[in-house]
């Protein structure tokens, strides 16, 4: 269904962080580099997978889901919310906690307003602690969260609401693809 990113997937290099077996991949990292067919082969997976029907904003978090939030929006024509890293002190800011396998730190959501339709883009989840205080936060505000969509699944995430992926993949010294949505 995925050739390009399963393909992709299966080739790529793992790193340890600590005890957490990390998979370095061009869609989650950036690296070695991003090839438009696989960005074409993802957001045109993620559009059918979805609802985006009046949706306000694709949201997204800082890094890596910005090239493909950036690629659905330009196929959509619905404006992409980037949730940051850095800390603007604007007014309405909203702090988010975020917990992975391998960091903790702060995410800040700016311009999202109770009752705006929005839906979730990620790379990548694996234990949910990102997405999990990004869903939390929103909910805090009054968004209305229409869907939530991400390219991997890693793992068994822990997620406190429904969400949809492309590939389901075990890493351990390899990666090992475990399903695919069709
Ligand atoms: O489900 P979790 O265990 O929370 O992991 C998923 C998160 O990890 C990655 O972000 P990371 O914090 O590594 O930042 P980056 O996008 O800047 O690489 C990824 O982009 C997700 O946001
Ligand atoms: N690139 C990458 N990003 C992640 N985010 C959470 N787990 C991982 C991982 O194993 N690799």
């Amino acid at each position: 269904m995925y050739p390009i990113l399963t393909k992709s997937l299966i080739t790529c290099p793992i790193v340890k962080k600590g005890e957490y077996n990390y998979f370095v991949h061009p869609i989650t990292d950036g690296v070695p580099d991003i090839h438009p067919d696989l960005l074409r082969e993802i957001a045109v997976g993620m559009i059918r997978l979805m609802n985006l029907e009046n949706v306000k904003y694709i949201v997204t978090a800082e890094a890596m889901g910005i090239p493909i939030g950036t690629v659905l929006s330009l196929m959509t024509d619905i404006p992409l919310n980037i949730i940051r890293k850095r800390k603007y002190g604007l007014p309405g800011e909203c702090d988010v906690c975020q917990v992975t396998g391998y960091s903790k730190g702060e995410m800040y959501i700016n311009g999202i307003n109770p009752g705006d339709r929005i839906v979730l883009i990620d790379d990548v989840i694996s234990t949910g602690g990102t997405m999990n205080g990004i869903i939390t936060a929103l909910q805090l505000i009054g968004a209305e969260i229409v869907d939530i969509g991400f390219v991997i699944k890693k793992g068994s995430p822990d997620l406190i609401l429904p969400y949809s992926y492309l590939v389901s993949i075990e890493v351990t010294d390899s990666v090992r693809i475990v399903d695919q949505t069709t």
